[in-house]
Parts: C-alpha cells; sequence; structure tokens
C-alpha cells in the first residue's frame, strides 16, 4: 500500500481507519461509486459504431500508421519460444534501424518472463523496451506468491514492463479486495516500472463489468489497463476499448493521472489498428497519442503495418 499513499490515491483513503465492520463498505466499493458503472451493452456498441463511421477514415494516413508502428509490443508467446527463436525475434529488431532508417522502431519487445534475459543480452535498438507478461499469464490462476516471485525475476531479467491479468474468477465473484490486493501487491513490487493489467475483457461479459474492472485495475495503482492476453477468445473489441476509455478519461478527470490503453490479443489488420487509434484520438485526445500512454500488443500486425508504409509486401519480423 505504501505506493498508493507516494501517488495519493485520490480518495482520500488511509489503510489505517480500517475497520472490521461487516456493514462498512469497502474503499473498492467507494472508489467504484464516483463513476457509472452502469452501462447498457447495446448503447455502447451503437456508440462506438457511430465514432468509428463518423472518424476512422481521417485517421487513415501514413502518418498515422508510421505511429502506430511506433506504438507496437512485438509480441511472441508461443508454448514453441525458445532462447535461439526469441534470440532471433530480438535480432530483427536490432536490423530494423539499418534497414528502415527513417522509421521509429516498435514500442516494446512483450515474450514470457523466462525469455527476459535473453531479450536484454540481445537487444540493441535504442528506446525499445522490454515487456514480459507475469503474474501466472495467462490464467492468473496461481499463488500470489508465485506471481510475486515470477514478476520480481522478470525485472531482476532485464524486463521494464509487466504484463499481468487481474484475478478474473476473484472479480466475477464479487471478491473485488482479492483481486485488488494483488494488483497491489505486484505494482510495489514493480516500483517505477511500468505494469500494464489485463482484464481479459471476453471473459468479463458486460460493458459494465469492464468498466468496473477498469476503474479497480488504475485505483491499485496499473499504469496501462489493456484488453486481452490474447489465449482467449474474444479478445479485444472496439466496444470494450470504448469503455475502458472512458473509464481511463473519467478516472483522470477525478486523479489527475494519466493511466494508458493498450489493445491486445487477436489484432490482425491495419483496419483493426485504426480503429483503436480512432476510439483513444476521440474519446482521450492527443494526449494519448504517444506510446507513453497507447501500446499494440500484437503478434501479427507488424509486418501488415509494415507492409502499408512502405508501399510493397514484406515479411521483416
Ligand atoms: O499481449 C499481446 C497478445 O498476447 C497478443 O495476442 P495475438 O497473438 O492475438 O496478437
Amino acid at each position: 500500500m505504501e505506493h498508493y499513499r507516494e501517488h495519493g490515491d485520490g480518495y482520500g483513503y488511509n489503510p489505517e481507519d480500517e475497520r472490521e465492520n461487516p456493514n462498512q463498505t469497502s474503499k473498492y466499493d467507494e472508489a467504484l461509486h464516483k463513476y457509472n458503472t452502469k452501462l447498457n451493452d447495446d448503447e455502447i456498441a451503437e456508440k462506438t459504431a457511430k465514432l468509428i463511421e463518423k472518424h476512422l477514415e481521417e485517421n487513415n494516413t501514413l502518418e498515422v500508421k508510421k505511429f502506430l508502428f511506433n506504438c507496437i509490443d512485438l509480441t511472441t508467446l508461443k508454448c514453441t519460444d525458445s532462447e535461439t527463436s526469441v534470440m532471433k525475434f530480438t535480432e530483427k529488431v536490432n536490423e530494423f534501424v539499418d534497414r528502415y532508417p527513417d522509421l521509429k522502431n516498435v514500442a516494446a519487445i512483450c515474450v514470457y518472463p523466462n525469455m527476459a534475459e535473453i531479450v536484454n543480452d540481445t537487444l540493441e535498438a535504442d528506446d525499445v523496451k522490454i515487456a514480459c507478461v507475469s503474474g501466472g499469464f495467462p490464467s492468473s490462476q496461481t499463488f500470489i506468491e508465485v506471481k510475486v516471485a515470477e514478476t520480481a525475476m522478470a525485472l531482476h531479467a532485464g524486463a521494464d514492463e509487466i504484463d499481468i491479468v487481474i484475478s478474473v474468477g476473484k472479480f466475477l465473484s464479487g471478491d473485488y479486495e482479492g483481486m485488488c490486493d494483488e494488483i497491489e501487491e505486484l505494482k510495489e513490487v514493480c516500483g517505477d516500472k511500468h505494469l500494464k493489467v489485463i482484464l481479459e475483457t471476453g471473459a468479463l461479459g458486460s460493458a459494465s463489468n469492464i468498466k468496473k474492472a477498469s476503474i479497480l485495475s488504475m485505483y491499485c495503482g496499473a499504469d496501462f489497463i489493456k484488453t486481452s492476453t490474447g489465449k482467449e477468445k474474444p479478445a479485444a473489441t472496439p466496444e470494450a476499448a470504448y469503455v475502458m476509455c472512458q473509464a481511463i478519461k473519467e478516472y483522470f478527470l477525478e486523479t489527475g493521472r494519466k493511466v494508458g490503453f493498450k489493445p491486445a490479443g487477436g489484432i490482425n489488420s491495419v483496419h483493426d489498428a485504426l480503429v483503436y487509434y480512432t476510439i483513444v484520438k476521440e474519446l482521450l485526445g492527443e494526449e494519448w497519442l504517444t506510446n507513453e500512454r497507447f501500446r499494440l500488443g500484437t503478434s501479427r500486425l507488424a509486418n501488415l503495418l509494415l507492409s502499408e508504409i512502405v508501399g510493397s509486401e514484406t515479411k521483416f519480423f
């Protein structure tokens, strides 16, 4: 909890005030009460579709595609990953600088935590971060002690950023405290390093749940909120992105803290990327159009974007 006192949680919460009173509203319920979490799924779908229809085409430009490329968390999260394959993957990112000197590189390489060291040893490209999934990714179904150890080891091995998944089971059964305690503990382990909190929106079942999970994750110290692991279906959707960006905006207005947004999972086309860009631009504005606050988690998009940027099909990565 130290970390959040330092940050200022914006709700006047003092852990010393906690009392053993079953009738007391939890601090998490109090936090949620500050936001509209009763959302209608059909209305969200309609608003999202209208926003995309109105604004997508104006963002279909070379400059936006170059920007989006520089927001990619270039991901390999396969059971077949090996030190050799991850080393080659990282070497491509190193080579990118010479091959495309006029373009900015991807934002980060995203790997399993046991691959942090090989990426750290291989990576030479400036400004490319090492992101590691952690905390029992992708199910989050393991002991908190294991999550803490895994996260600490990934950071020790060179990770700059950590991507964890909320305890979806705890959230859906109303155990907000159990879910939030874990995020807070893992944020403490991360310290200044960015913590991205994955909601696994496809498993949450409703826009209202996505909004609640977004608010609680930010309240517990998430530096980014991220849609999906890519291991569950549905993965990222425009509607989930709409709700999460709304939550980020409202949380910013309430607390003054700017939390980043990472759509991830199943992003398979340049059109998908433009959709998420459009939602971020319209709901959060220019201040979020930086790879410090906007990332695209994807294992397939880089070559597709690059092909459109350079004007011919390329399979560089
Ligand atoms: O965090 C990123 C995702 O795991 C990537 O998912 P994807 O393989 O569907 O692009």
